[in-house]
């Protein structure tokens, strides 16, 4: 229907885009020197296979922006508590993201949609001032 507006979730291409761009972020996420200085995220990183975070991040992702997924993963404030994550590494984690939506040619209105939905998880993923 022309009047109806496609989810972020179409806009962006669905499954096939979201799970590349999802499997792209946390290549770089998971080695990225500076969040690994945390020994926590340093620990859960070569404990917690990549697979199993993209699997999950990207039921998230697929979910939270109007997809058929359903994510069956634990909330974030549970999954992130023991990392001790503090606002630096939030802000690097967003400017690693952005790099990824660039990479892909994710165009401005879909980026800054993902930016938004990225920010709601923020309080229940920082614990460190
Ligand atoms: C600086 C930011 C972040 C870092 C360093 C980080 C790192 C991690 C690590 C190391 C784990 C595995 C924890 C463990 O099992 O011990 C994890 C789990 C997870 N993270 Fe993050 N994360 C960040 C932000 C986010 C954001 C913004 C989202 C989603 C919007 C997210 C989604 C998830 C999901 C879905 C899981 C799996 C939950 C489960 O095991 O059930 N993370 N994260």
């Amino acid at each position: 229907q022309d009047d109806e507006e496609a989810s972020l979730y179409q806009r962006l291409g669905g499954l096939m885009s979201i799970s590349v761009v999802v499997s792209d972020f946390l290549d770089a996420l998971i080695p990225d020197p500076q969040l690994n200085e945390n020994p926590a995220i340093d620990e859960a990183r070569q404990r917690v296979p990549a697979a199993y975070l993209k699997y999950h991040v990207t039921a998230f992702v697929c979910e939270a922006t109007g997809g058929p997924c359903q994510y069956h993963g634990r909330g974030m404030q549970e999954s992130h508590a023991h990392l001790n994550i503090t606002a630096e590494e939030w802000d690097r984690m967003v400017e690693i993201f952005v790099g990824v939506l660039d990479e892909h040619d994710v165009p401005e209105r879909e980026s800054q949609e993902l930016l938004e939905l990225l920010g709601t998880t923020r309080d229940d993923i920082v614990t460190e001032s």
